[in-house]
């Protein structure tokens, strides 16, 4: 289980970004999405990225973000990749990675097989997929909800032809379980090193990345 690169997601203050750098994360991530407890002013996150040292990639989460909405975050934060976490068709992504000349992450929801076949459409255009679990109905966030689907459904699947994530209710407890059933290289938390909504605590983000390796 060595190796497994990990993605701390929805910091919003500076220490949130001191504990997930030297717990050793290799991605963080930025929300940009009003709804969410974890969402940031554009000049919040800039200064948070540049906390950031080099060797960690910055991540900007967005949901169904318009052309303006990125303009402004991608002129404002140093960035090393989108995620596109809302409803962005294949053409969209496309569209995206062109114009802002930086890796795409698309965000794909899982709740039963047949979800799995959006991954090999995204292949075609993303630069990496996130696979999270599928939002519940009229939920208000599409993603950062700390539900888990069922990991079975990618067992044995691990070989896409994207480098991918695996999110959705991972935890400090549950995360060395899930690498195993599903053979996940990279993994992704936002709710489940949280001490409260948008908190991120310290020694959760230690323990969780303790337990991927
Ligand atoms: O974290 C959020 O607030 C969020 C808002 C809107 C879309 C996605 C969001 N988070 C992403 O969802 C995954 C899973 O979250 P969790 O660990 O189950 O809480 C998270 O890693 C973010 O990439």
């Amino acid at each position: 289980m060595s190796d497994v690169s990990v993605k701390i997601c929805g910091l919003t203050a500076p220490d949130h970004v001191r504990a997930a750098v030297d717990a050793g994360t290799r991605y963080v991530g930025f929300v940009f999405f009003p709804k969410s407890p974890r969402h940031l002013e554009v000049a919040s996150a800039a200064e948070l990225a540049h906390l950031v040292p080099a060797g960690v990639a910055k991540v900007a989460l967005t949901v169904n973000a318009t052309d303006e909405d990125l303009d402004r975050i991608v002129a404002n934060v140093p960035l090393d990749m989108l995620q596109l976490h809302g409803k962005e068709s294949p053409d969209r992504v496309a569209e995206v990675r062109d114009r802002f000349g930086l890796p795409v992450m698309k965000a794909i929801g899982v709740a039963e097989a047949e979800d799995l076949a959006a991954i090999n459409l995204y292949s075609e255009v993303a630069d990496q997929l996130l696979i999270d679990a599928k939002p519940p109905r009229n939920a208000e966030l599409p993603g950062g909800n700390g539900l888990a689907f069922d990991w079975r459904l990618l067992a044995g699947r691990k070989y896409w032809r994207r480098p991918w994530m695996l999110a959705g209710g991972l935890t400090p407890e549950n995360v060395a379980e899930a690498i195993r059933m599903t053979g996940a290289r990279q993994v992704d938390v936002s709710s489940g090193v949280e001490s409260a909504p948008g908190v991120k605590d310290a020694a959760l983000v230690q323990a969780f990345i303790d337990a991927t390796r």
